[in-house]
């Protein structure tokens, strides 16, 4: 019986055998070894490409971030929809910021009297998102549609320009705020800056060019201690970095006039309220708070003097906005040109009779029939002003400004609407 070794190694009559089992094994191995230097090097390769494609994401992410959500042809027809006009002489509207509190209101308002209106909104989540998609459902089944997106998305806004020839634009996407500004500045500068000059960029170029009105702010007075606010007073000492960036917005928005023909309207609005408002402003979060139980935090100024605010209902500033729409004039430019001087207007949108926050409180605590639990302090350095007064005489006479809600009335409103929307269970509210 052979042994194993004779098997596996014969004798001599087997030593082709032996030679080709050499060869064999030879041919065995380089070709395994070619083989496995094939698979290293595919594996190499796939890894490469993996690598290559990653970076390609990382290096579009920018861009990506900004288109993921847009086009087709499905998203052009329902843009186009929502700017159809139905009323003779009617606009079409681009409303930046329309899933916000005054931009849902102002969209809502222009399609109401047919004019065609498309929105767009980045849905941030400064506050409580859901609120702002609440607004945009609202908007939907009037027929008006947001478009997803960043004003700081310059081919999103150059897209859709493309698609309607906007003859206003309503720019009301901002970050806002005063207090935030200090947690980050940043977001500032992104959207009322960086953004505002995207959009502007956009306008300059469009042919025929839109007429601009857009949100500045009472908070540009700063410092100022002339009472009532004129639009002709200083507006030079902000005391927060949301007010510089409203300054200079409205510094750039002149040189664009200036520069390109554009008609540019600036609105400054003066603590606007009302329902579908902002959770992050003081009659918002006490509501919330006085329902809750909590405390509310009421900030004194110097000398324990209260602080007062010229509160202004959100249905007088949607009359104002409209109001800025219809009278704003033409740009003169196309393409980028300047073809003779457009209009470069300023006005304040305010209520003309201050209330100071402790009064807030008390007409607030009447509403809810439930007492607020008070945290008085000194009012902290934070960008807060003492007060705000505005003299709205150029608005009345340019404008035919003139608002008829007072805060007792105003809020009246803004209270049934929480109690519809957020439900009247008290200690548990949503939110
Ligand atoms: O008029 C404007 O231009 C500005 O109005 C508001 O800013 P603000 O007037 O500070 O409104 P709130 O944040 O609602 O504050 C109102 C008053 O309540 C006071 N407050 C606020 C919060 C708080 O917890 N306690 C408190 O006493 C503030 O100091 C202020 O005097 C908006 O938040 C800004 O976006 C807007 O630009």
């Amino acid at each position: 019986m052979p042994s194993l070794e004779e098997e596996l190694f014969p004798s001599t009559p087997g030593k082709f055998k032996i030679d080709r089992a050499h060869t064999m094994n030879r041919q065995f191995n380089r070709c395994f070894a070619s083989t496995s230097t094939m698979f290293l090097w595919a594996l190499f390769l796939i890894a490469l490409t993996a690598s290559y494609l990653s970076f390609q994401s990382f290096v579009d992410s920018g861009s990506r971030y900004f288109t993921a959500s847009w086009g087709g042809i499905q998203w052009e027809k329902q843009i186009r929809n929502s700017a159809q006009i139905h009323r003779s002489k009617g606009m079409s509207v681009l409303v930046t910021g329309a899933a916000g509190f005054v931009g849902s209101h102002v969209s809502l308002a222009l399609k109401k009297r047919g004019d065609g209106v498309v929105g767009i909104d980045n849905f941030n989540n400064y506050y409580d998102p859901s609120l702002k998609k609440a607004r945009k459902s609202l908007l939907n089944n009037q027929g008006i549609f947001i478009v997803e997106g960043d004003i700081n998305d310059a081919r999103l806004i150059a897209k859709l320009f493309d698609i309607v020839g906007f003859t206003h634009v309503m720019h009301l996407a901002a970050q806002a705020g005063v207090r935030y500004a200090m947690e980050n500045p940043h977001s500032y500068v992104h959207s009322n800056i960086a953004g505002l000059v995207t959009l502007l960029e956009a306008c300059k170029l469009a042919n025929p060019q839109p007429s601009v009105v857009w949100a500045s702010s009472s908070s540009v007075y700063g410092l100022n201690e002339k009472v009532p606010f004129s639009e002709s007073d200083r507006t030079d000492q902000p005391a927060s970095l949301y007010a510089a960036t409203k300054k200079a917005g409205e510094e750039i928005t002149h040189t664009y006039n200036h520069i390109y023909g554009l008609s540019v309207t600036g609105l400054r609005f003066f603590t606007v309220y009302g329902p579908f408002g902002r959770p992050d402003m003081a009659y918002f979060s006490f509501t919330r708070n006085i329902l809750q139980g909590k405390p509310i935090t009421i900030y004194r100024g110097k000398n324990r003097v209260d602080l007062a605010r010229d509160f202004t209902y959100i249905d007088d500033i949607v009359k104002g906005c409209v109001g800025s729409l219809d009278t704003s004039g033409k740009s003169t430019g196309s393409g980028g040109k300047k073809r003779g001087p457009a209009p470069y207007r300023i006005f304040n949108l305010g209520n003309t009779s201050p209330v100071t926050v402790p009064t807030l409180v008390k007409i607030l605590e009447r509403h809810l029939r439930v007492k607020a639990k008070r945290n008085i302090v000194d009012m902290p350095g934070n960008g807060d002003v003492p007060f705000t007064h505005a003299n709205i005489s150029l608005a009345q006479r340019e404008l035919g400004y003139k608002p008829t809600t007072d805060l007792e009335t105003g809020l009246k409103k803004f209270v049934k609407w929480y109690l519809t929307y957020y439900g009247y269970n008290r200690g548990k509210a949503v939110h």
